[in-house]
This record gives structure tokens, sequence and C-alpha cells, in this order.
């Protein structure tokens, strides 16, 4: 059995990012960026108005100017003004040939069609946007690696960019391994136990914005699961096992994966829960055998299917590991890292009750989980503990 560090280790020397592909923008929002994107334009494209008010050209002694027209925004005339004239302008407008200052339209007064300026902080150059002031043509706007938040879609698009290479997410296929499943909302019969990790790992993956999610549902028998399995690896980058990956007669993920020619990379970790974690490659194509038990199915998701996701997808948005204050003490045998439900607040951290991983309760209630390392047993009230922020 491998440590948890080893477990991750081995993810991080064994996953590479997946092949970008060219996507519109509005597709975009949340991947990594494949390329460097330079400005094929000046922007703004030419010297703006930032304020509504009047355009001049900028003398110092002049204060008196002569009203000669008018520019709104996205006016497509090009005029110009002399010295001493002035042109009505509004925010976003192109300043007129010879103009190089707008004066707010608070600081004037109009008289007979002639402007009087009342500003003493008046100075060449206020309230004018120069031409490629954002960015210039040629330069680089957005580095390869960079992820697309809203304000880089925002960004991007202001630059007149609508097409962007880019890591796709990952897409995912879920097998549901297990005779005594059944779907939630119908009666359960002796044996049958509603089927909860499907739904789970759903919403895990949604909340890291992953759409691509398949589900297929595999009895215990080696020759359908590995069918399934076969099917699954044609039309996915990840497959996520849940169930039948411990020693039980009934568990036939290995087997299977085995059959599909699946390269195993780790089998069984030393921690709690999801001890029996598999996870195996085939090319490019990962491969997660998460053990049954629903609270060891996202223990297992956060720390290492998470881990897996970033590195293929080339970001770096992982789980947020952080350190906080143990509230109460905790105590455990040696021989594997334990994760613990955890509540984190301020900078102290309460583990919660419920820590068996058959139940969900008080996962339902956690935020973090707690890192309890494999060597040590006891756990003191006020010492520093590792904690796994969850998204
Ligand atoms: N002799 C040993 N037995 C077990 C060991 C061991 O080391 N030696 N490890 C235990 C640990 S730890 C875990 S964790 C489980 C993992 O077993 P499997 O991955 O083979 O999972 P199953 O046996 O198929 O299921 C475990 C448990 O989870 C329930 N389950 C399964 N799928 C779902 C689902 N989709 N939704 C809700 N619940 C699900 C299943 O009914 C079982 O109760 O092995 C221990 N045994
Ligand atoms: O590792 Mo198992 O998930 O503890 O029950």
């Amino acid at each position: 059995m491998i440590s948890v560090n080893e477990a991750k280790e081995l993810i991080t020397k064994h996953v590479s990012p997946l092949a970008a592909i060219r996507v519109n923008l509005n597709q975009a929002f949340g991947l990594v960026l494949s390329e460097d994107i330079n400005a094929t334009c000046d922007i703004p494209a030419f010297r703006q108005s930032s304020m509504d008010g009047y355009a001049i050209k900028f003398e110092e002694e002049i204060t008196e100017f002569t009203i000669v027209g008018e520019m709104a925004a996205g006016s497509a005339n090009e005029t110009a003004i002399n010295q001493g004239e002035a042109c009505r302008i509004f925010t976003g407008a192109p300043l007129p040939k010879g103009a190089d200052t707008v004066v707010m339209q608070e600081k004037v007064a109009v008289i007979n069609g002639k402007l009087i300026i009342n500003d003493a902080n008046l100075k060449k150059g206020l309230n004018a946007r120069e031409k490629g002031s954002e960015i210039s043509s040629g330069n680089l706007a957005m580095s390869k690696g960079s992820q697309l938040t809203p304000a880089a879609i925002g960004f991007l698009a202001g630059i007149g960019i609508d097409e962007v290479s880019v890591i796709p997410q990952p897409k995912i296929a879920i097998i549901l391994t297990g005779n005594e499943l059944q779907k939630p909302g119908q009666p359960l019969a002796f044996g049958q136990v509603y089927e909860s990790n499907s739904y789970a790992l759903k919403a895990a993956l949604k909340q890291i914005g992953i759409e691509h999610i398949e589900i297929f549902e595999a009895k215990d028998e080696l020759e359908i699961l590995t069918e399934t399995l076969e099917l699954a690896l044609h039309k996915s980058d990840v497959v996520l096992l849940t169930g039948g990956v411990s020693v039980g007669d009934y568990d036939f993920v290995i087997k299977a994966a085995e059959r599909c020619g699946v390269q195993q990379i780790f089998h069984k970790v030393k921690q709690k829960p999801g001890k029996p974690l598999y996870f195996g490659k085939k090319e490019k194509q990962l491969i997660f055998g998460l053990p049954g038990n629903p609270s060891s199915v996202l223990s297992c998701f956060y720390n290492y299917v998470l881990l897996a996701v970033a590195f293929l997808t080339n970001n770096a948005n992982k789980v947020l590991q952080t350190n906080a204050i143990l509230e109460s003490d905790y105590q455990k045998p040696t021989g594997l890292t334990h994760f613990l439900k955890g509540l984190y607040t301020d900078g102290s951290v309460k583990p919660l009750g419920a820590q068996e991983s058959y139940k969900l309760s008080s996962f339902a209630q956690a935020n973090c989980l707690i890192l309890l390392e494999e060597d040590r047993s006891v756990f003191k009230k006020g010492e520093q503990v590792t904690v796994l922020i969850l998204p």
C-alpha cells in the first residue's frame, strides 16, 4: 500500500493536459488558454472622450470657445476643430481632429453659442483616452496558461477576439457497480440501497465546470463490467467507477480494467476513508476505481480526481489546502492518513461526528476535510492541522 503523498505524486507524474481545441469565446469560460493572444488592433481604436462635455484644443490662456459641432458615441463623421473652437461631445465618442482635451459639461456655461470654461483643474489631455491606451496592435493581451475568468472573456471580446484555443474540460464517464443499487424515488426491497454516488459525483463535477458526464450501470459480473468499461473508455477521457474495487468475490473492477488493457498505476492507499482506491491509465485515458462507500467516493474525488482534472485542464484550480487550529482532541490508530469531515471557520476547524465511510450526513454539513497524518495517533485541541477546503 502506498501513502497519500505517493498516490498524489503518481497522479502528478502520469497526467498531462488534454489536446487543445478552438472554441467560440462564449464557450471558453473557466478554461485555460493554450495560446498567447496578441491584439490585432489598437484599443481604443481612436482618441476617445471619457466624459460628456466639450472637446477643445487646450490653450493655457483661452477660456472662451466657439461651439462648432457635435460628436456622439458611434459617430462616423470625422470632424475637425481649430484653436478657439469647441465641439459638443459624449462619452465614448471620437475626439474631432485637432482636439486633445474634454471639459466636463458641469464645468462650463454656454452663452449665445459660446463656451465659457470654469475649471481650475483643466489641463491638456484631460478626459481624453489615447488611441491604443488599453492595448496597442501586436502587443500581448493574454498569455498561454491564463484562466478565462469572466473579466478575461470580456477583455478578449473588447479587443475583438471571438475564438480562442483552449484546453477543454474532460469528458467523464461514471460507472456504477453493484446489484444492490436502487434509484431514489423507487421503493426499497430487502437488501437494496439507494444509489447516491452518481448524484454526488455529478454535482461535484458540475461544481468544477464539467458538463460532459455520462452514467453507466453495471451488474456485479466480470463480463458485463468489462464490456461497460470498454464502452466508457471509448467515449470519455476519464472513467470513474464506484464500488467493486475491494477484495470481495463480486469486486470485479481490477480484473475488468486488466481485461480492457488498463495499466494499473496504484491500488490501495494508506488512508481512511477510501483505502481500496484504484488508479490506472489506458493511453491518455484515466481510470479511477472509487471505493463504493459514499463518503469514500467523495473524499477520493476531492483528493485525487480533482487533482487529475486540474492537470488534464492545465488549471491550478485544485482543492485549496491550508492550516487550521484543531478545536477538539482527536485520536486514531497509526497506519492510515485520516480525512475527517470538518467545519472550518476563521482559521479554526472542528471535526464533525459520523465519520464512518458509509455515512454522508456529516459530509453534507462539512466545508473541509481535515488531514490527520498516517504516522500519528493523538491530536490535541489547539494544535495546527492541515485542512482541504472543499470547493
Ligand atoms: N475484507 C475486506 N473487506 C473490505 C475491505 C478490506 O480491506 N478487506 N475494505 C473495505 C473498505 S475500506 C471499503 S471503502 C469498501 C470498498 O469496497 P468496494 O469499493 O468494493 O465497494 P462495494 O463493496 O461495491 O460497496 C461498498 C458500499 O458502498 C455501497 N455503494 C456502492 N455503490 C453505491 C452507490 N452508487 N450509491 C450508494 N452506495 C453505494 C455498497 O452498497 C456498499 O455498502 O470495502 C470494504 N471491505
Ligand atoms: O476506506 Mo473505506 O472507505 O474506510 O470504508
